[in-house]
């Protein structure tokens, strides 16, 4: 284990009562505001200090309320970045930069002109830090923080704040930092599709406690906790080989793993090649039997593992080889006495299941329907004609 920690602490009315344990990976801390997300990323970097607990960093005692331990913030192989990080210094962005660079905790695994390229830090090199912009401050914070190579590195919401230029370039790299750099990353953010662009581990808070941590997938399984995350829509993503096409039913036919599908028509992908499809979990029927005379050309048999309540609404997840979830109203799952274990049908039309590499131009043109007439309309003239 990289880091545990089991402390508490009281500021005001607010309490902190959090046990959590990290591994060598990247791990989102997931919370809505004020849920303690900041405090917990200040407790480990230690500008803030428990009233008790202990917090073991790679087996060093950063804190020990029993044993009066209480690592100095400079000590400690951490970097962070912070949301409220204001460097008043005078000091010049290079500078701060090469003495970040000469302060490293481990061999050193970034190059300083690596990051002042990709973090476009040329122009301002110059620049004393007082006179920085809110962004061009957060790139040179985050740039140092990196160039100590820390053992661990925190970071409060930084990509929302830094832009979509720079999110571009930087999370591939940080999506590979655990692995290439041996830098794992704990980054806080209200955000769970901003988490999820980085790692599919979380931690969820929620004032001041630890409510699940693990993947996603496996804290999705608890009662309300999709919408505890803010999650509306879910969609399964499914990896497809391509078996043949066959034009005259219009259909591409695909599999994963033991589950077939018919797709639309796309004889341009050879036989053999791999694409991933999307199929809305509200788009997936479930039938105890196969059904005939229906239209719909793929019934999936699968056992179902798991019926996860989604307050209005339930996620039956079905294994047909590959996993599915369909998203069906309480009342059908009751009609239907559904239970973990039995055998259903997902039934999914051929038209509900979209190509991935669709999903980009799809947004653009979509038909509204009005009854009798159909008008084809692009997406910004969509919501004021609607
Ligand atoms: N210096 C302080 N003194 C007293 N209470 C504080 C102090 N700093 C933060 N708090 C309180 O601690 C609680 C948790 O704050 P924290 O900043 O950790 O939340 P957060 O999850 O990071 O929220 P956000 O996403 O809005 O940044 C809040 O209720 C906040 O008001």
């Amino acid at each position: 284990m990289l880091l545990e920690m089991n402390v508490r602490l009281r500021r005001g009315n607010f309490v902190l009562n959090s046990q959590l344990a990290l591994d060598d990976t990247n791990t989102g801390l997931f919370g809505k505001t004020g849920a303690g997300k900041s405090t917990i990323l200040g407790l480990i970097a230690g500008t803030i200090q428990p009233q008790s607990g202990r917090i073991v960093l790679d087996g060093k005692l950063l804190f020990d309320s029993r044993k009066g331990i209480m690592m100095p913030r400079e000590q400690r192989p951490i970097s962070a970045v912070f949301q409220t990080d204001i460097t008043r210094s005078t000091e010049s962005v290079y500078g701060t930069l090469t003495s970040a660079f000469n302060r490293t905790f481990a061999p050193r695994r970034l190059k300083l002109e690596f990051l002042i390229e990709i973090l476009e830090l040329e122009a301002i090199l110059d620049c004393p830090l007082i006179q920085l912009s809110a962004n061009e401050r957060k790139r040179v914070t985050l740039a140092r923080a990196l160039l100590k190579s820390p053992r661990l590195l925190l970071l409060d919401e930084t990509f929302a704040s830094l832009g979509e230029n720079y999110r571009s370039q930087l999370l591939p790299l940080l999506r590979r930092s655990q692995d290439e750099l041996d830098l794992p990353i704990l980054y806080a953010s209200q955000s769970l599709g901003e988490i999820l662009e980085l790692t599919e581990q979380l931690i969820v808070m929620d004032k001041g406690q630890v409510l699940r941590s693990g993947s996603i997938g496996e804290i999705a399984k608890h009662t309300g906790v999709l919408r505890h995350l803010g999650v509306r829509q879910v969609d399964n993503i499914i990896p497809v080989t391509v078996i043949c096409h066959d034009p005259s039913a219009g259909t591409t036919l695909a599999h994963c793993n033991g589950l077939h599908l018919a797709l639309r028509i796309r004889p341009e992908l050879p036989v053999n090649s791999q694409c991933k499809v999307v199929i809305r979990a509200n788009d997936v029927a479930l039938s105890r039997t196969y059904m005939t005379g229906i239209s719909i050309q793929n019934q999936a048999k699968g056992r179902i593992c798991a019926l996860i309540d989604n307050n209005d609404s339930i996620l039956v997840q079905i294994d047909c080889g590959w996993t599915i979830l369909a998203e069906i109203t309480r009342g059908a799952c009751q009609q239907m006495a559904l239970t973990e274990g039995q055998e259903v049908y997902c039934l999914i039309k051929t038209q509900a299941i979209i190509y991935l590499a669709d999903l980009d131009i799809l947004p653009h043109q979509r038909i509204v329907s009005y009854g009798n007439n159909y008008y084809y309309l692009a997406l910004e003239n969509a919501a004021a004609n609607e």
